[in-house]
């Protein structure tokens, strides 16, 4: 296993996978060809801003499992072809917070003070003492646009510092806001009440260019602080406003173009101060992302719940070892289902019964699919499974009662093409012991593994041995078998688990004879 690390992260990271057996490459600033080259053959990618993971690398990475990312900002991603491709995207959202939060306040205050061009002329040999006179904090208001985990973290600080804090976020309740003492205002009333204006939004195509100059304009005699995104600010607006005195000062940490902005004009004007991203750069926020994201990239190569996967079903941690065994079960079933079920599949339904129906399963529904379209499809996963349903137009629906007829949890998948429907329905023994119990309404005790076939025929006298003595001349050898029929006479449907595939010739000498309706070779657990 090949773990690929293109931005830099903390040792403790790099020891985590290391520790896990894999193989680490670290090569930074890759670019083009040299990109997708060293990508080909990772099972994991950990990246933070710089590494831009566009669809063409997530095509030419043929291996990955996940894109890990050291940090919150995952703007850097197209998360959308990560899905198609079947690659967890994760980021570790909770390690930089602080970090990032500390250096908005320094920011904020650097900004009200002049700190770096005082700074500056004095290294220079200049005591330029009554060149700068400060705006202090207190008793001013801080505007926060995006009161998520950072801008909650600066209210907080900055609000012990004496300021009043009000905030814009359509996301957010207000009792939310209340909790820590912000008042939750519309987006022009936060611009206009606030001294300094803090933004904290991700960068999204609804907060692209939310602020530029109209807004600017509300906020006249004040400070705009981003320690968000590059982009959420119109540049050329900004440096406009700072010039032309609408605006008393910034403070920039990103900027739309990285690294480098060298043709922003906000490089260039003095009452903007800039930090090259440095964010989330403390040693102890560097150790805390790396770790938790190489965590998770080692959870998503030995296949266990990713806890932040921003594009997978996720299961809590503690709850995976009650659901794990589940997850092969529903995968089995959607699998046996999908191949019995002939035409174009219309609708999968996902039902649970008993003790599983109390758990998180949504895991385990995106496994159904996963066996429902793994016939059907190339390189399906838990991750793309829902959204191979989407696009293909499938209807999916999951159900859930808490009263089980026959076992303590059962799962049952349905699938139907329009003119019929056909469940699958499977259980654990004794805890963990998967069996399939019912197919297609009969009641059958079939171990899941390996491959099966599954006959059905006309209930008759020597039935079951001609179709053991077919598969027998072609070399095919019958592990175990489980017959069921409707009623004496009726039909009836063998499930047999094999060794080896059934060979074309063997298929039809079966299906020549009148007394057997179809024949189905099932393929489970990845052999072939
Ligand atoms: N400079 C740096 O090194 C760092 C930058 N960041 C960036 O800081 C930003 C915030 O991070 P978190 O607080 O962890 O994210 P978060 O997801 O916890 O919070 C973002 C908040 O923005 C709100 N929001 C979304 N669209 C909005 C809109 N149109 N108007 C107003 N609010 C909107 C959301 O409701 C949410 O509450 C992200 O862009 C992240 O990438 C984070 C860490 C370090
Ligand atoms: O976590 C984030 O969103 C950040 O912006 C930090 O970026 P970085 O990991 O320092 O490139």
């Amino acid at each position: 296993m090949k773990v690929l690390v293109t931005d830099p992260i903390a040792d403790a990271g790099l020891a985590v996978l290391r520790d896990a057996g894999y193989e680490v490459e670290t090569a930074y600033e890759l670019e083009g060809e040299a990109l997708l080259e060293a990508v080909s053959d990772a099972n994991g990618l950990i990246v933070r801003s710089g590494t831009e993971v566009t669809e063409t690398v997530l095509e030419a990475a043929e291996e990955l499992a996940i894109v890990g990312r050291a940090g919150i900002g995952v703007d850097n991603i197209d998360i959308d072809a990560a899905t198609d491709e079947g690659v967890i995207v994760a980021n570790a959202p909770e390690g930089n917070v602080r970090a990032a939060a500390e250096h908005t306040v320094a920011m904020t205050f650097a900004a009200a003070r002049s700190i770096p061009q005082a700074h500056v002329r004095l290294k220079d040999g200049e005591w330029a003492k009554s060149d700068y006179l400060g705006t202090e904090l207190d008793d001013k208001t801080l505007g926060v646009v995006g009161l998520g985990r950072v801008g909650q973290e600066v209210a907080k600080k900055l609000d012990s510092m004496g300021m009043d804090i009000v905030a814009y976020d359509p996301y957010i309740s207000e009792d939310r806001a209340d909790r820590i003492g912000a008042e939750l205002v519309e987006f022009e009333d936060c611009l206009e009440k606030a001294d300094f204006v803090t933004v904290h939004t991700p960068l999204t195509p609804e907060t692209e260019g939310l602020i530029s100059d109209e807004e600017l304009e509300l906020l006249e005699g004040g400070y705009l602080i981003n320690c968000a995104r590059g982009g959420v600010v119109d540049e050329d607006a900004l440096a406009a406003k700072v010039e032309d005195g609408t605006l008393e000062g910034a403070a920039l940490d990103v900027f739309a173009e990285e690294p480098l902005p060298e043709d922003s004009p906000l490089l260039f004007v003095d009452d903007v101060i800039v930090t090259p991203h440095l964010g989330a750069s403390t040693e102890a926020a560097q150790e805390n992302v790396a770790t938790q994201t190489a965590e998770q990239v080692v959870a998503a190569i030995e296949a266990e719940p990713v806890a932040n996967a921003l594009n997978a079903p996720s299961i809590d941690e503690s709850a995976f070892p009650r659901v794990e065994p589940y997850i092969d079960l529903a995968e089995t079933a959607g699998k046996v289902a999908a191949q019995l079920l002939d035409g174009r599949i219309e609708s999968v339904e996902v039902a649970y019964e008993g003790d599983i129906a109390d758990e998180d399963i949504e895991f385990v529904t995106a496994s159904a699919l996963k066996g429902v379209f793994e016939p059907l499809e190339w390189q399906v996963n838990a991750v793309n499974a829902p959204q191979i349903a989407e696009d293909r137009g499938v209807d999916v629906t999951e159900s859930k009662t808490h009263q089980a007829a026959d076992f303590q949890s059962l799962v049952s998948v349905t699938v139907t093409n329009g003119d019929s429907e056909l469940s699958v329905d499977g259980t654990l023994f004794a805890g963990n012991d998967p069996r399939i119990v019912r197919i297609d309404g009969y009641r059958v005790d079939a171990i899941p593994h390996g491959r099966m076939v599954i006959t059905r025929n006309t209930d008759e006298p020597g039935v079951i041995g001609l179709i053991g003595s077919i598969m027998g001349k072609h070399g095919v050898n019958i592990a175990g078998m489980f017959n069921a029929r409707e009623t004496i006479g009726g039909e009836a449907l063998t499930v047999y688990n094999v060794d080896s595939s059934v060979p074309d010739a063997a298929r039809e000498e079966l299906e020549a004879d009148e007394r057997i309706i179809d024949v189905a070779d099932i393929i489970l657990n990845g052999q072939d």
